[in-house]
Formats: C-alpha cells, sequence, structure tokens
C-alpha cells in the first residue's frame, strides 16, 4: 500500500482480513454474501476516522495575520462538532469542542482552529488528552496571553455497552495563561460557550 499519507506499515490486505477475524469472532462468516465487501468499507472508514495521525495539528497554525489592527479582545469559537475514538474501547466519542484564546499580535484563520481539533480526535483518545494536544498546540504555535478549550462529549463505551447511561457527558477544560490565571476573563469565556454556571 503506497499511500504517504498514511501512517503505518501495516497493508490494507492485512487490514481486512484483521476485519475478518473479527466478524468470524463474533458469530458471523465473513463469505456471507452481505458481508463480502465489508472489510473494505470498514478499512476505508478506519482512513477517515483515523486520518489524524498522517496530519500534524500545528501545521495548521503556522499562517498567521499580524495586527488585525484595533483587535485586542479574545477569539471563540464554539460548538466545534467532532467525532473521535476511545482509546480503551474504540468506541465513537460525540462531542463539541469550545475553543479560545487571546491573541498576542498574531491571530489566526477561524477555520484553522477547527482543524486542529479534528486533527487530534481523528486518532485513539482520551478526552483529557485531547482537550490537553489542543490547547497546548494553539499555546505553543501562537504563543496567545491565553488559551482556553472546554470539550463536551458522550462516550459509546458507557451509552452503548458497560453502564449503558444514555444522556451522560463528560466535560473537560484546560484554560492556560490569563483564562487561568484571571477569573474574569475565564468566567467571560465560559459565557461566551453556554456554560456559566458554576464552573467560573
Ligand atoms: N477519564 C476517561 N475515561 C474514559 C474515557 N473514555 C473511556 N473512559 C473510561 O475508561 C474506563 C476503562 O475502564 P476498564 O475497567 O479498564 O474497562 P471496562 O471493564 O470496559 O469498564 P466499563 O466501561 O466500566 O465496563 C471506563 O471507566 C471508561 O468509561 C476518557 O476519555 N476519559
Ligand atoms: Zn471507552
Amino acid at each position: 500500500m503506497s499511500d504517504p499519507k498514511h501512517p503505518s506499515d501495516v497493508t490494507r490486505e492485512q487490514a481486512e482480513e484483521a476485519i475478518r477475524t473479527l466478524l468470524r469472532w463474533a458469530g458471523d462468516d465473513p463469505g456471507r454474501e452481505g458481508l463480502l465487501d465489508t472489510p473494505h468499507r470498514v478499512v476505508k472508514a478506519y482512513r477517515d476516522w483515523f486520518s489524524g495521525y498522517g496530519e500534524d495539528p500545528a501545521a495548521y497554525l503556522e499562517r498567521t495575520f499580524e495586527e488585525v489592527e484595533g483587535y485586542d479582545e479574545m477569539v471563540v469559537l464554539r460548538d466545534i462538532a467532532f467525532e473521535s475514538h476511545c482509546e480503551h474501547h474504540m468506541a465513537p466519542i460525540i462531542g463539541r469542542a469550545h475553543v479560545g484564546y487571546l491573541p498576542d499580535r498574531r491571530v489566526v484563520g477561524i477555520s484553522k482552529l477547527a482543524r486542529v481539533v479534528d486533527g487530534y480526535a481523528r486518532r485513539f483518545q482520551v478526552q483529557e488528552k485531547l482537550t490537553a494536544q489542543i490547547a497546548h498546540c494553539i499555546e505553543v504555535t501562537l504563543m496567545p496571553r491565553g488559551v482556553a478549550v472546554v470539550i463536551e462529549a458522550s462516550h459509546e463505551c458507557m451509552t452503548t455497552r458497560g453502564v449503558h447511561k444514555r444522556g451522560v457527558s463528560m466535560v473537560t477544560s484546560q484554560m492556560r495563561g490569563t483564562f487561568r490565571e484571571d477569573a474574569r476573563t475565564r468566567g467571560e469565556f465560559l459565557r461566551f460557550i453556554g456554560i456559566d454556571r458554576g464552573h467560573a
């Protein structure tokens, strides 16, 4: 398999064989008509769900605009929908990320913050790690006065299996720089994203 963006030495044939094994292990027959193309489809789906391994999210923040005349307040991108997978069960994590930063001269094209979220989400994740990776990436590349990341997500490993608690969501946050040090800045961010009861 020669895909320069795919950072693995496993061939497509090997990956498809692994899917056939799982189908057999679940109790079905990978040779029956309805399942014949399934390993191919699953491998294709994995390319989509786990495309983050072929990306360097920091690269999205390289292009910045210096000095956006007269603007020195926080920039917030809220409700960034994402899909990820938990590293414990390989089950989907479906959620929304809210990202804010206080620019120090450099601002970034706003879509790039969503690309950073996806670049880390499309990997096997733990929500705390995902939250920290996004905050760290923005912090070290843009060097802003502060960064805030809040993620709300539901974990299918606890809604569709295990404890089976539907409707539960996990909330994580990372506050860096001014957002950590100054309660008013943090409060303003939480108000912007609509989580300001009992969090500030
Ligand atoms: N902190 C944290 N825990 C997670 C995340 N995703 C899944 N988990 C939890 O990881 C834990 C793994 O626990 P284990 O006891 O090893 O696995 P398990 O036997 O399948 O546990 P149950 O899910 O309780 O059935 C579970 O409690 C999951 O709910 C995450 O992003 N962050
Ligand atoms: Zn899980």
